[in-house]
């Protein structure tokens, strides 16, 4: 089987196309392609699928001829993936599989379609406006953190660190804890720090993430959106331009009160051939 590795920011991702939805994608075998000492290694999986040919999507088909079918590392799929349609998209026209119309390309997700746009040499999508849904607390080792709930699609919770809490000092390699019942598709916690002036945006934040279904990743442009959304609404607003650096780089978020647009660089890195067999035996 075909496969490309690509990453946005350093949220990496292997593609398989699959236009006619023919493949059996199973959780055991996208937790194996996902393996970073056995298979391929990688944050998630995007299957390239036709969207009249996956059940999922068959009813976008209308509006989007692609549907970005997501997985997490773990094998459990998940409704949105800001850097990964990034990253599909720059598959798509890169392979000549999609010609943006009026600079515009709609790709299907599980949490509707969501257009995407080529700028200045970045890829950038709306993801639509988040919603911020109310307060909730996560916890990390010995702390206890106010947070925000978000849905950007996916679910988020966006704790804005107090100054006496290190960014870097946190431990991210145990998940957070979380109340099951504000989440019971489980979540994805940011960890941020208070907005800070800069050049060129509105608001300036770091942030790091531990995401439901893949660990700890170096970037998630949903968590961006969510955690621009929450900087804006703490300064009184809702439309600015935040970047959000990550540890993989820096995401330019652009809200408007309607749509939430992700900017940043989309790479495919290698191409090649996966011997399923024995990579799930
Ligand atoms: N890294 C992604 C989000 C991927 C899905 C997430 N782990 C979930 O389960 O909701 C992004 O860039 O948005």
């Amino acid at each position: 089987m075909r496969f490309t590795k690509g990453h946005g920011t350093g949220n990496d991702f292997v593609l398989l196309p699959d236009p006619d939805g023919q493949l059996d994608l199973t959780p055991s075998t996208v937790a194996a392609l996902c393996d970073r000492r056995r298979g391929i290694g990688a944050d998630g999986v995007l299957r390239v699928v036709r969207a009249a040919k996956h059940p999922d999507a068959v009813g976008y088909a209308g509006t989007a001829e692609w549907f970005m079918d997501y997985w997490n590392a773990d094998g459990s799929l998940a409704e949105m993936c800001g850097n990964g349609t990034r990253v599909f998209t720059h598959y798509l026209l890169v392979n000549g599989l999609a010609e943006p119309v009026d600079g515009g390309l709609p790709i299907a997700t599980r949490s509707g379609v969501v257009r995407a746009e080529v700028t200045a040499g970045e890829i950038s999508v709306d993801l639509g406006a988040p919603r911020i849904t109310g307060g909730a607390v996560a916890t990390l080792g010995g702390l206890t953190l106010a947070g925000t709930a978000v849905d950007c699609g996916n679910p988020h919770l966006v704790c804005v660190l107090p100054a006496s809490i290190e960014l870097a000092g946190l431990d991210l390699t145990r998940a957070p804890g979380f109340d099951p019942a504000a989440f019971p598709t489980g979540v994805n916690v940011e960890f941020v720090t208070s907005a800070e002036p800069v050049d060129g945006a509105d608001a300036h934040v770091r942030m790091r993430v531990y995401e439901r279904g893949s660990a700890e990743t170096l970037s998630c442009g949903s968590g961006a959106c969510a955690v621009a959304a929450v900087a804006l609404r703490d300064a009184g607003r809702t439309a600015g331009v935040v970047a959000v650096d990550v540890p993989g780089g820096r995401l330019t978020v652009t809200l408007d009160g309607e749509s939430c647009w992700l900017a940043g660089p989309a790479v495919l890195v290698a191409h090649g051939e996966i011997d399923l067999p024995v990579l799930t035996g």
